[in-house]
């Protein structure tokens, strides 16, 4: 984030009736929403700048060119985590009209309806929630990806198509069916399969990122919407009113570091993602009383749960070396120096290329019920009816694996194979984990970043669940008909990853490697009015204060056994349903 040096004393400069924190997945969505209501007055505020000339968002395979830099990446980075050897993850957000939606990896894959319906929450079950997500979306079926009957939007700003799989995730699919996991159509978007392969949408169209942004832009641009982007919301001003509190205004602090207040007549609605939303909160007053405090920070609302339950899904990545060339991409990006610039040219004649998809392949669920029989943490771990020791049902799967097109990932993934060998991963997700983390202020300070714990493999069941999907993700490249012939071994080529056999093996790479699936949420969860952590109700009010409400992936209890960008379309879908109905 780029530094400024707050200058000035709030007035306030206008009143819409409401404003929206924070311009990404969901901000962008409920204000698309709202302005349908054409007398409606909305005012959209981002921190990051406008994306409309941002190639690195719109051109699919280069989103690793957001990240690091302080215009487009929160740079947020986990303190150090006792569980994960003591390292730290970084962990970034989009940062810019859109947001985390214009740098996420496009995948379109839901969870299961039975997700939803563990909230326990009245609106917010499996058939609500992908109604909403239904709504969001234009899907263009295709010849590998029909859509089943009933699941897929046609009319929605977002438009999802699915992914010409590279020829080693052929082989991948291949190995994976043999190895227990059948195809299954359209699994990602049904919600109805725990166990199989399948292929997943992506938010991509003609080679092209489709983002939130487009809630609120091209054919969806409103007059009675003003955008403001390079301005950040310091807090929310909570007034006395009656007996009871009022959200009436927001303060702001633009690029040069003049602050500013608008007013609300109506409502004011965080959005700014899971790490972000809670220190808005916090900054404005909500949130545990003593840790406010501390602060200095006088508390208007006592709300204990704000930053707390936060979520996320760990994943590893484990590389293989392939002795046959043209599976993988490796030799269009790594071998030939002159190989991104070609693939630029492409993309930019044509949209087509590597750098019009995002390269990963196949991918599959899988419960590993029968596969634990024999660990200790599984069988020892007390467990509720019908449930098993992580809290899932048999509708419910424990783990995602996927391969990727190429060599690559999050930036700590740096052995190139520049030397002309082919190579791609596995990737393992460890779904419903029992660790949580939290997110507090460091400062009251509206552009510092607040502190991020996320707590990664606290839980000893976590560790053993994980090691063992990747314990089965080696299975499947090893032993599965489509990969047998073609590993050649692990990559690098010092590691002997592909000789592991028992879960012990796995262990330690796990504590060593695992690493963000960028899922953060829970934050500022929902929940009944008996539950003293939930700083929402059902209809997404924050407790004890009207006029504010938060949506975005920090609403969820729990996180989705699936990745999150869906849902969180769907909460901020419902969420503009909510706020016009209390508007009549
Ligand atoms: C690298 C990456 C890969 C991912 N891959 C996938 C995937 O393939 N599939 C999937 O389903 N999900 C994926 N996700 C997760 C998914 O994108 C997120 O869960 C979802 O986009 C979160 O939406 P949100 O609205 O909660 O937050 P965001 O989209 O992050 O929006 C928050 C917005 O608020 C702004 N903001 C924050 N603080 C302030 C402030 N104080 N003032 C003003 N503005 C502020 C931010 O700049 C941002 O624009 C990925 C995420 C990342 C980061």
């Amino acid at each position: 984030m780029a530094p400024a040096r707050i200058i000035d004393t709030p007035v306030v400069t206008n009143t819409y009736d409401y404003i929206v924190c924070g311009g990404g997945t969901a901000g962008c969505v409920i204000a698309g929403r709202l302005a349908e209501t054409t007398t409606t007055r909305i005012l959209l505020i981002e921190a990051g700048p406008d994306s409309k000339d941002l190639a690195t968002m719109h051109m699919p395979g280069d989103w690793m060119g957001n990240f690091d830099n302080n215009k487009t990446d929160w740079n947020i980075v986990t303190e150090p985590m006792a569980g994960a050897n003591g390292r730290r993850v970084k962990c970034s957000r989009g940062r810019f009209l859109g947001g985390s939606s214009g740098v996420n990896g496009t995948l379109c894959i839901r969870g299961t309806r039975q997700d939803y319906d563990d909230w326990g929450l009245e609106g917010w079950g499996g058939e609500d929630v992908f109604g909403y997500m239904k709504k969001a979306e234009t899907f263009h079926p295709s010849a590998r990806l029909k859509g089943a009957a009933g699941v897929h939007g046609t009319e929605g700003p977002l438009h999802v198509a699915s992914h010409e799989l590279a020829p080693i995730s052929e082989r991948v699919m291949e190995s994976m069916v043999e190895k227990g996991l059948p195809l299954c159509e359209d699994m990602f978007s049904t919600g109805e399969t725990a166990h199989g392969c399948g292929h997943v949408p992506r938010t991509i169209h003609r080679g092209v990122r489709t983002t939130a942004a487009d809630f609120v832009t091209k054919g969806f641009k409103r007059e009675n919407i003003t955008i403001m982007t390079d301005v950040t919301v310091d807090k929310i001003v909570v007034e006395s009113q009656g007996d009871g509190l009022r959200a009436t205004a927001v303060d702001l602090v633009a690029e040069n570091g003049t602050r500013s207040r608008v007013g609300a007549s109506k409502e004011v609605i965080v959005s700014a993602g899971a790490y972000c939303s809670p220190a808005i909160l916090l900054r404005s007053g909500i949130g545990a009383k003593d840790e406010l405090e501390k602060l200095g920070i006088e508390c208007v609302a006592d709300l204990p749960g704000v930053g707390r339950n936060l979520m996320d899904h760990i994943l590893t990545f484990q590389f293989y070396q392939v002795t046959e060339p043209g599976l993988t991409y490796d030799s269009q990006v790594f071998h030939d120096p002159q190989g991104l610039a070609k693939l630029r040219k492409q993309y930019g004649d044509t949209k087509s290329g590597f750098l019009s998809v995002f390269p990963f392949g196949a991918f599959c669920f899988a419960r590993l019920d029968d596969r634990l029989e024999d660990c200790e943490a599984w069988k020892n771990a007390p467990r509720k009816p019908g449930r098993d020791p992580m809290g899932l049902a048999p509708n419910q799967p424990n783990i995602e694996m996927w391969n990727t097109e190429l060599y690559g990932g999050p930036k700590q993934f740096d052995s190139y194979p520049i030397d002309g060998s082919h190579t791609f991963a596995m990737c393992t997700l460890l779904f419903n984990s029992n660790s949580r983390g939290s997110v507090r202020l460091a400062s009251s300070d509206p552009l510092k970043n607040p502190l991020v714990d996320h707590n990664y493999l606290d839980h000893e069941l976590d560790l053993q669940v994980l090691a063992e999907a990747c314990r089965y993700s080696n299975e499947i490249v090893m032993e599965g008909v489509g990969t047998k012939n073609i590993v050649k071994g692990s990559w690098p080529p010092g590691l002997k990853h592909h000789t592991h056999k028992t879960r012990e093996d796995w262990i330690p790479h796990v504590k060593n490697s695992a690493t963000t699936c960028y899922h953060a949420s829970g934050t500022c969860k929902m929940g009944k009015s008996d539950d003293p952590m939930a700083v929402l109700d059902e209809k997404l009010r924050v407790r004890g204060i009207d006029g504010l409400r938060v949506a975005d992936a920090s609403v969820m209890p729990i996180v989705n056994n699936g990745h999150t960008q869906m849902a969180t379309y769907a909460i901020a879908e419902k969420a503009a349903d909510l706020i016009k109905a209390d508007a009549r």
